[in-house]
């Protein structure tokens, strides 16, 4: 029986001419997930921030108490959700219905947006970024450019690329807008000036979003829609529809399904605030597991500074004697760099490079 599973044709993650079939989607032993994607225990689930209070900004009195909250999270867990974020319902609506109608349109079709061998941008049924084990998932990745939207969309849809154009364009400006107002916070919270980070953001060359859809799969507890990994870059916004699948890995390393919460992201640090912050804010390991029935969207929004930025601590954070400084400095365009040639490894290794050898 378990055989002929492994033998079936995986025709929704087959580009053509490239037939997969299950076994060829199986991954090592040990990071089989133990847990299922609907799985979830409260009493370890990631806190909730919501930013209702504070709508007005700066001037609200507990303005300093919820950023200060947020760092908390972000020292503790390096993850959040966080709902009355104020993103519109019809925006996120309108990305998941586009997402969706793209990734179910025939395999043909999404091909012509197919990313390229040097970059690694455009859709894929079967991204090999992740390490030896192929992940089941299809992906479109695109940076925060109005033109590449276009330009990606163009040649999926031809002329009648616009609502699709104009769901994703709309998404990813109220992200962005987002993820300022959050940068800012966690600035504030941590004691620095608020545009400390902020500054840094003002090109968006490296932004970028990446939208994962799990098909139904069915040997879900050998295989993996994403592996476990921190994200790079500095802060991700993600998106997660209501099925279930995102999984944190504790200090003790056990995993923790991640309940989703209706119109709520998740928040999470990046290898490149944790470098910034000497390790303060914790970028923390997490992956995604398939399940039988559903397909599963998921979409990170992930921001990054411009390619010059000197990604060093500040010395607000840094003591010489109890906390000296973890990192050499380094430009988020040197680490993006060896990202590209490095590809993902499992686990959380990137930012090793950098280490300061004591
Ligand atoms: O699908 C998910 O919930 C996780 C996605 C993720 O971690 C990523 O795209 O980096
Ligand atoms: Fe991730």
């Amino acid at each position: 029986m378990a055989l002929q599973i492994e033998e079936q044709y995986v025709e929704s993650l087959s580009s053509l001419g490239h037939k997969l079939s299950v076994k060829n989607f199986i991954w090592s032993k040990e990071e089989w997930p133990a847990i299922n994607h609907d799985e979830f225990t409260d009493a370890h689930d990631i806190p909730v921030i919501s930013l209702r209070e504070i709508s007005d900004g700066r001037r609200n009195p507990n303005y300093e108490n919820v950023c200060k909250v947020m760092v908390s999270a972000c020292e503790k867990w390096g993850f959040f959700k966080l709902v009355d974020h104020g993103v519109a319902l019809e925006t996120i609506e309108n990305f998941k219905g586009s997402l969706n109608g793209l990734f179910d349109l025939p395999m043909e079709q999404k091909l012509k947006g197919v990313r390229s061998t040097s970059l690694p941008l455009g859709y894929c049924a079967t991204n090999p970024d992740y390490g030896k084990n192929l992940p089941w998932a299809e992906i479109l990745q695109l940076l925060q450019s109005p033109q590449m939207v276009v330009e990606f969309a163009t040649k999926v849809f031809g002329d009648q690329h616009q609502p699709f154009s104009n769901a994703m364009i709309g998404y990813l400006n109220a992200l962005d807008n987002l993820g300022m107002t959050i940068l800012e916070m966690l600035a504030h919270g941590l004691g620095l000036p608020d545009n400390f980070f902020t500054k840094n953001f003002e090109a968006k060359e490296a932004t970028m979003i990446r939208v994962n859809r799990y098909p139904p799969c069915p040997l879900p507890e050998k295989c993996l829609g994403l592996g476990s990994h921190s994200d790079p870059h500095t802060l991700t916004i993600l998106l997660q529809d209501d099925v279930g699948g995102l999984q944190v890995q504790m200090n003790d390393n056990k995993w923790i399904g991640i309940r989703p919460v209706p119109n709520s992201f998740i928040i999470n640090i990046g290898d490149t605030l944790e470098a910034w912050t000497n390790g303060r804010l914790r970028s923390v390991v997490h992956r995604a597991v398939v399940n039988k029935e559903k397909n599963r969207l998921s979409a990170a929004y992930f921001m990054s500074p411009s390619d010059s930025a000197t990604i060093e601590c500040p010395p607000e954070i840094v003591d010489p004697l109890f906390n000296p400084r973890k990192y050499e400095s380094f430009t988020w365009g040197d680490f993006k760099k060896q990202l590209l040639v490095q590809k993902r490894v499992v686990g959380k290794t990137a930012l090793e490079r950098y280490l300061i050898s004591r």
